[in-house]
């Protein structure tokens, strides 16, 4: 009880108690008085009992810009790892005017994506982005909507199903061989593995997106027009932190992505047309052609499912939708499969018995005699380890970012509506109360034991998230997990790879929306296998 209410209560008591208060009057007012003090009583009680708790712990920060000031260029992974040291599992910190809550333990992690997973299914999407995706109408950065739902659900069940991605198989083969010719041809020579990864996917995707396109546009500006969006997205924008600074777009990003996507708008337009015009000249001329056998890109399929869209079974999509979801796949999976097959190529050379121990299993599997095919990758158990563990110290989203529909409670903390929760991957991969040496590139972990392999790609175990965790992980698992350990498996197999003389490793990294490496991998690739004509 506090000092005001006690002293209200002996002041009642002596009244009531002198000799003077003999009237009526006396008695109403010390009867209303009596009344008042407990409804005061009351409400204080209640108040108490039904007071938020608190907001998290977190470092003071300035009027307006918050803590961005203070933020390490290029470094928030290791930033926000450090400052849970100081206030705990959960903090709050203020970018800008923007609320940020970083959650980095997997006990917090699973009470965002599993227990709250409806009310973290929303995300925050950063200017360029939004733009990007017309508006946020896509998968990855739209909010839980209907749209999201229904796109999410046409990319993983119609576009990105098991049956096409088998019948796509044919492309991600021929662009391999491709890339491997290449190579050889510049055996001896110092190769930047960055670009080599990003053409072997950017052309992988281009080909899975819209291969059949008799007359698209180059697929080398197409590229770059995707490397200039990927790029400008990973720049921090003072207007995603600072909204009401947003109409002067300080640092020119607004108007270098509306540039970039009027570009690819215009690419998307021309393909999209010119395949409905020749679908329907085929229509009219191919009678007793069986279109069932045709392998279809992945465009095909959604303008099949378009026209579907009288038949009250399939879902009613738009040109808009097809863009949107054709610009996630690009966006989404290029960069990150570059940088995790950089990484991971870096990692194995760095540590000679982990090469040796890749190589020889590839040996053993596919054969000196042989190329690496797709049905070798279930096999190469020693090969998957070596990525998984890859993407627990060099998680290329270290830090995921969602945001919260509801005010709700985690860790016993209030988290506000509309603030942006960010899963601190990188954070949780190296803290040594989840993993034994945390810091040591050991693919062992992640060999199974028993036969039971404790980690997936699915975020059963949430000390390993590198696809994320519930609702919204990432929808494109099947097709990285296949594109990644094919690529890497005929590069490992048919290459003998060096760095060039007097060169050391260079592990440092920086963060924009995503964890690349600072200097590209150059390295020098030579002939392992006997027969030229596996190269040819
Ligand atoms: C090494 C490769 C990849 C990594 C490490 C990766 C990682 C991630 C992560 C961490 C998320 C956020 C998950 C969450 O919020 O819980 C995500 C989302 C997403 N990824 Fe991937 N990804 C990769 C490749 C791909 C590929 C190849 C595609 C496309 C075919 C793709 C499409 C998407 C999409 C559409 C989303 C948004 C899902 C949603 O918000 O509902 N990703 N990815």
């Amino acid at each position: 009880m506090t000092p005001q209410l006690n002293n209200h209560l002996s002041w009642l008591w002596q009244v009531l108690m002198s000799n003077n208060m003999k009237d009526e009057i006396s008695l109403v007012v010390v009867t209303i008085s009596l009344i008042f003090v407990l409804a005061i009583i009351l409400s204080y009680s209640s108040k108490l009992s039904n007071r938020a708790p608190p907001l998290p712990p977190g470092p003071r920060s300035l009027p307006i810009l918050g803590y961005l000031p203070f933020l390490r260029r290029g470094q928030a992974h290791v930033q926000i790892t450090d400052m849970a040291r100081t206030y705990g599992p959960i903090f709050k910190v203020w970018m800008g005017t923007k609320l940020y809550i970083a959650v980095n333990t997997p006990e917090l992690a699973k009470e965002v994506v599993r227990d709250h997973g409806e009310i973290f299914a929303n995300r925050f999407a950063p200017i360029a982005a939004s733009l990007t995706t017309y508006g946020g109408q896509d998968v990855v950065w739209s909010d839980n909507t209907p749209t999201w739902r229904k796109l999410r659900k046409l990319l993983v069940h119609e576009v990105l199903s098991n049956k096409n991605l088998e019948a796509s198989r044919s492309f991600r083969r021929d662009e391999v061989r491709k890339t491997i010719k290449n190579v050889y041809r510049k055996m001896g020579t110092a190769v930047n593995l960055n670009e080599i990864a990003f053409l072997i996917e950017a052309n992988v995707l281009t080909r899975m997106v819209w291969e059949n396109s008799s007359d698209s546009p180059s697929g080398v500006e197409f590229r770059m027009v995707v490397s200039k969006i990927l790029e400008i997205i990973g720049r921090p924008n003072v207007s995603d932190f600072i909204p009401g600074l947003a109409w002067l777009d300080l640092q020119g990003i607004e108007r270098d992505i509306t540039r970039e996507i009027k570009n690819l708008d215009r690419i998307f337009t021309s393909i999209i047309d010119d395949r409905i015009k020749s679908n329907s000249e085929k229509r009219d001329v191919a009678v007793g052609h069986d279109h069932e056998a045709e392998k279809k890109d992945f465009l095909q399929i959604l303008l099949e499912i378009k026209d579907q869209k009288a038949d009250a079974t399939s879902m009613d999509i738009t040109n808009v939708d097809i863009k949107a979801l054709l610009t996630d796949i690009m966006i989404a999976g290029t960069d990150t499969s570059t940088s995790l097959i950089e990484w991971t190529m870096a990692m194995i050379m760095q540590n000679h018995n982990i090469m040796v121990r890749v190589q020889e299993e590839l040996t053993q599997i596919v054969g000196p005699n042989n190329i690496v095919e797709e049905s070798h990758i279930p096999k190469l158990k020693y090969l998957d380890a070596t990525i998984k563990e890859t993407l627990r110290l060099h998680p290329v989203f270290s830090l995921i970012p969602r945001s919260s529909s509801q005010t709700c409670i985690v860790g016993g903390y209030t988290i506000p509506k509309g603030c942006i929760v960010i899963l601190n991957a990188w954070g949780i991969h190296r803290d040594p109360r989840y993993w034994h040496n945390p810091l040591d590139f050991n693919p062992e972990r992640f060999l199974a034991h028993d036969g039971m392999n404790k980690y997936d790609f699915k975020g059963n175990n949430l000390k390993f998230i590198p696809f994320g965790s519930g609702r919204r992980l990432c929808p494109g698992v099947p097709l990285a997990e296949k594109m990644q350990t094919y690529i890497l498996a005929s590069l490992l197999h048919s290459f003998e790879w060096s760095l060039p003389k007097g060169e050391e490793h260079d592990f440092s990294d920086t963060f924009g929306i995503m964890l690349k490496k600072r200097k590209p991998l150059i390295a020098i690739p030579s002939q392992r296998l006997p027969n030229v004509n596996l190269y040819m």
